[in-house]
């Protein structure tokens, strides 16, 4: 059993140790970076990345569905296995970029399920001791504990099918249950969505998941809310699900998408004593400092906000802190999130201001939408009583890059009428609410 020294040892290859680990290294810090499974972690491999193919998929199927209207008439099918295996291709070749961009910037990576003990880190039995250890180790599926239990299927399991079930049922109405739901009901499954609350997307705006349920409610989807699912029983037909409130839905395939759960708890000693706050993640100071001395958590594993580029602008400053002449945490009042249905439904701070909200609902006129009529879009802008910008709600098309400029006029201190001194592009979307 060897013991190597290393500046800093990160556990976990993700979006967060990533960043950690090249940014470090690129300061000259000698850095060990230790992952279990594939480089890139959740988002790359079983998040994000293959989300969106999907997405982008199904927004064709959309407007192959719609072309028609326009006089377009072309026999369209789709062919699940192929978008499987771009899905697939694409990611490999992420995965291998990461590992020759790691050995270029001369940190070392070894594989394999680290245990942690302060700050030494035990990986197929060797030792490695550092001045800091990051916990890097993201989170996984919360599993839901049910009678069936074996039949349902989570995020890693959907990301990876080859082909798509006709009808699927969906536990858990958060970002992952409903952006799947919106996914497969695009490409023409049968989509049953089963959310215990009252409201679908509940970390969402009131307006902006109502507006989301409504577009649901057009596609088809079946909405249950108030609801759970009891049980799972695999009959001759498909999957038998029986609801909390006793109604019987058959599916082909059940997804939990109850939320997800901290790596923390499979880290060895250090388990045991790094204090967590009620979200399962360990909490950190404004440093990332845990309560273990020599001890950092950053991404899903720490108590911040668990999204991606979050995971990266954590790991990208700690790094400075630790090695280089300081950093500072992303503003988490700024960050801007969205969750990708059809359009997309994206916000930043509050629309609700004191002063006045403004809201606007248009017809989009740029894009094919459902084969009925054009995506009905919505915007607003919240105003505090001096007037300034307090936050934009935004379910429309390319609302994913529309909210990072309204974020940066927010963060900017942005004024009631500022926008209206924009001349916009006509026709466009924007127009409804710059221009004065
Ligand atoms: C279906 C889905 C869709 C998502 N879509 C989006 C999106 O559109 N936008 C967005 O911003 N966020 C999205 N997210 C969230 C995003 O993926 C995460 O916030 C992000 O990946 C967190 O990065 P991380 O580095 O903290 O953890 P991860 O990326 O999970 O990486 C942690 C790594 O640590 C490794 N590991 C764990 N324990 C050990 C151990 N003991 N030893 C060695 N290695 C270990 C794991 O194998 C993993 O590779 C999505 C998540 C899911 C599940
Ligand atoms: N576009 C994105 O940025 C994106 C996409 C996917 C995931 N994520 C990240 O991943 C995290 C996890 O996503 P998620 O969707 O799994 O969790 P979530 O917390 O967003 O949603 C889970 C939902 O399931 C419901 N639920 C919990 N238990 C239930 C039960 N037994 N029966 C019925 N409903 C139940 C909850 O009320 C909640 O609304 C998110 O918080 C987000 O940070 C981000």
């Amino acid at each position: 059993m060897t013991q190597t020294t290393f500046h800093s040892i990160v556990i976990g290859g993700g979006s967060g140790g990533l960043s950690f680990a090249r940014t470090a290294a690129g300061l000259g810090a000698k850095i060990l970076l230790v992952e279990k499974e594939d480089l890139g972690g959740t988002c790359v491999n079983r998040g994000c990345v293959p989300k969106k193919i999907l997405w982008s998929a199904g927004q064709m199927q959309r407007a192959l569905a719609a072309a028609h209207t326009t006089g377009i008439f072309s026999p369209a099918s789709m062919d699940f296995q192929t978008l499987a295996n771009r899905r697939d291709t694409h990611i490999a070749g992420i995965r291998d970029g990461f590992e020759a961009s790691l050995a270029e910037d001369g940190v070392t990576l070894v594989r394999g399920q680290a245990q942690v003990d302060g700050t030494c880190v035990r990986v197929n039995d060797t030792t490695y001791t550092a001045e800091h250890v990051v916990i890097a180790t993201g989170a996984r599926p919360t599993p839901l504990d049910i009678e069936g239990s074996e039949h349902l299927s989570d995020s890693r399991d959907v990301l990876s099918w080859t082909s798509r079930p006709a009808r699927i049922l969906i536990v858990g109405a958060g970002y992952i249950g409903c952006e799947f739901a919106a996914i497969f009901a695009a490409m023409g499954s049968d989509i049953t969505l089963v959310q215990d609350g009252t409201t679908i997307l509940d970390t969402f705006p009131p307006v902006l998941a109502q507006h989301v349920q409504d577009m649901f409610e057009h596609d088809g989807v079946t909405l249950h809310l108030g609801s759970g699912l009891a049980a799972v029983h695999r009959t001759d037909t498909g999957l038998r699900c029986t609801l909390a409130s006793g109604a019987q839905v058959e599916a082909d395939a059940v997804i939990a998408a109850v939320g997800r759960t901290p790596n923390i708890d499979t880290l060895g000693p250090l388990s045991d004593n790094l204090v967590c706050a009620d979200s399962g993640a360990a909490q950190v100071d404004d440093w990332l400092a845990t309560n273990v001395p020599g001890v950092h958590a950053l991404g899903d594993a720490a108590d911040r906000m668990p999204l991606t580029p979050v995971a990266t602008s954590d790991g990208r400053q700690l790094a400075h802190m630790l090695h280089g002449d300081g950093g500072a945490l992303i503003d988490l009042d700024n960050v801007t999130t969205t969750a990708f249905v059809y359009p997309p439904a994206a916000f930043v701070g509050t629309a609700d201001g004191s002063l006045r909200t403004d809201t606007f609902r248009t017809l989009s006129d740029s894009v094919l939408g459902p084969a009925d009529g054009p995506e009905p879009q919505i915007f607003r802008l919240g105003f505090d009583t001096g007037g300034t910008l307090t936050g934009a709600e935004i379910v429309a098309d390319h609302a994913e890059d529309l909210i990072a400029l309204l974020a940066s006029l927010r963060r900017s201190g942005a004024k009631v009428g500022d926008l209206d001194r924009i001349a916009p592009i006509h026709p466009s979307f924007v127009e409804e609410f710059t221009g004065g």
